[in-house]
């Protein structure tokens, strides 16, 4: 498979060599992604995709649902112009209901929630772009995320969106700073660890600071996880700092603590049956044992062509191993975890988002936030437990929500092997109310012609 972009080719070229992959797949009849008006597929497959969004911002059941347009959301011109250089052409739910809210004054606190791919990060980087003072150059603004992966695409969409605007933006993340360097940009983007070490050394100051954004919310407040480092950054900032919230999921967990941290917000909330994006498709396959769980993943592989697609596992160790075995078994696969340098980790997400690496094989560190759109298909190859070994629905639904972004299709596949990750998978399809259907693992030709039905 994932050979150049032929996305619908079944054919099993494995075993071929890369050259003699590419060659082979030159050979297809009459250029399968042009029709006869001469369209690209891709640019036919845009074109519905644009149809497709909208009717579903038409219907007022869909998170992608407006009544208004950008323009009446009192942003400033400059703004705007780069919203609509992104084809943007009107908001979604969110964006809609949060925004007035984000830029009334005097500014008050906000915990937004809303599924998976809709538009949130819009939501609170025009809000930082309307509220700093251009003419300050002090750092006024700062979005934590808890992956770096996360902090880049979110300056990548703070430049395009803020393209018409003078503001000046920096990272905060891993290697970021040359030492002896202070940051004095408008906007920091960055994630709790590395701020925190900078506001230390004094390379990053938050006296002017009038925005801190958390992205991620309930991640970035879970006590077994960054809360600690998180509450520390948000002790030094100044008091009446606008305080702003965002994830698809509030555990009730984290509830009463989200509540604390941005008091008296405007909270925007998704009730228990919203949770899930109808455009994802939800599967599972019962494996024999693990042995026979990772000989499926490899004929599924060999068998169908997807656009682009994640494969979750629960270890580092297992994310290498499975890289490795699958590589032996002739696909093209690279793997990413949170131990790896910097520059490697830059470098796998930048080759997959230009789309030069078609699967990844990756740990719970890109299972949040991720925006790739040309990712069709994301699998559960472990089962997300939490830090306490029960099933964890929220990293499920982050992990599934890499794919069917902002209206689009896609399907998700969970592996079990054994009673242990039946009833996980089970459990957490309990609490999302959501169907999770069956794909018989003795007949891979009928399994892949189920999934590539639910991504038409
Ligand atoms: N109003 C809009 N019109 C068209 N596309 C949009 C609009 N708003 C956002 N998008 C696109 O939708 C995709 C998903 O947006 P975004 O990444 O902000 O989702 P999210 O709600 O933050 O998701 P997650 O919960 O996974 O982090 C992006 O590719 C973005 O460019």
């Amino acid at each position: 498979m994932d050979i150049d972009d032929l996305d619908f080719v079944t054919d099993n070229i494995q075993g071929l060599s890369t050259q003699e992959k590419k060659a082979e797949a030159s050979k297809e009849p009459e250029n399968p992604r042009n029709n006869l008006k001469g369209e690209s597929a891709s640019e036919k497959e845009q074109a519905e995709v644009e149809v497709r969004l909208a009717d579903i911002q038409a219907d007022p059941d869909s998170p992608l649902y407006s009544v208004k347009s950008f323009d009446k959301l009192g942003l400033h011109e400059n703004l705007l112009k780069g919203i609509y250089e992104m084809k943007f052409t009107k908001p979604s739910k969110i964006q809609e209901r949060a925004l007035p809210l984000l830029l009334a004054n005097p500014p008050r606190n906000m915990i937004g929630q809303s599924q998976s791919g809709t538009g949130k990060t819009a939501a609170f980087v025009l809000t930082m772009l309307s509220r700093v003072d251009y003419d300050l150059n002090e750092p006024q603004a700062l979005c934590l995320a808890p992956s770096r992966e996360l902090a880049r695409q979110i300056m990548d969409v703070l430049l395009q969106m803020g393209k018409y605007t003078p503001v000046k933006s920096s990272y905060a993340i891993k290697d970021s700073l040359q030492k002896g360097e202070k940051i004095d940009a408008h906007i920091v983007i960055g994630t709790p660890g590395t701020v925190s070490d900078m506001i230390r050394k004094r390379a990053l100051s938050l006296r002017s600071m009038k925005l801190l954004v958390l992205d991620e919310a309930d991640n970035m407040l879970d006590m077994q996880g960054l809360a600690d480092q998180t509450l520390r950054i948000k002790n030094f900032m100044p008091k009446e700092c606008q305080v702003i919230l965002f994830s698809a999921t509030f555990p009730e967990n984290v509830r009463e603590f989200t509540k604390r941290f941005a008091p008296e917000a405007n909270e925007i909330r998704l009730k228990a049956t919203e949770l899930t994006v109808d455009g994802i498709k939800q599967f599972y396959m019962d494996c024999k044992n693990s042995q026979h769980k990772f000989e499926v993943l490899s004929e599924l592989y060999s068998l169908m062509t997807v656009g682009q697609s994640i494969i979750f596992v629960r270890r580092r160790d297992t994310a290498e191993k499975i890289t490795q075995r699958m590589t032996n078994d002739g696909h093209a696969v690279v793997f990413l975890h949170g131990q790896m340098d910097s520059e490697r980790r830059d470098k796998v997400m930048d080759d997959f988002r230009n789309g030069e690496i078609k699967v990844l094989i990756t740990t719970n560190v890109i299972a949040r936030g991720i925006d790739i759109q040309q990712v069709n298909l994301v699998i559960n190859y472990d089962i997300p437990i939490d830090g306490q070994g029960r099933p964890d629905a929220e990293t499920y639904l982050h992990r599934i929500g890499r794919t069917g972004r902002f209206g689009r299709t896609g399907a998700s596949v969970n592996f079990v092997h054994d009673d242990e990750s039946l009833e996980q998978m089970e459990a957490i399809q309990n609490t999302l109310c959501c169907d999770i259907i069956k794909v018989p693992t003795d007949d891979l030709e009928e399994a892949q012609k189920i999934l590539k039905k639910a991504l038409k």
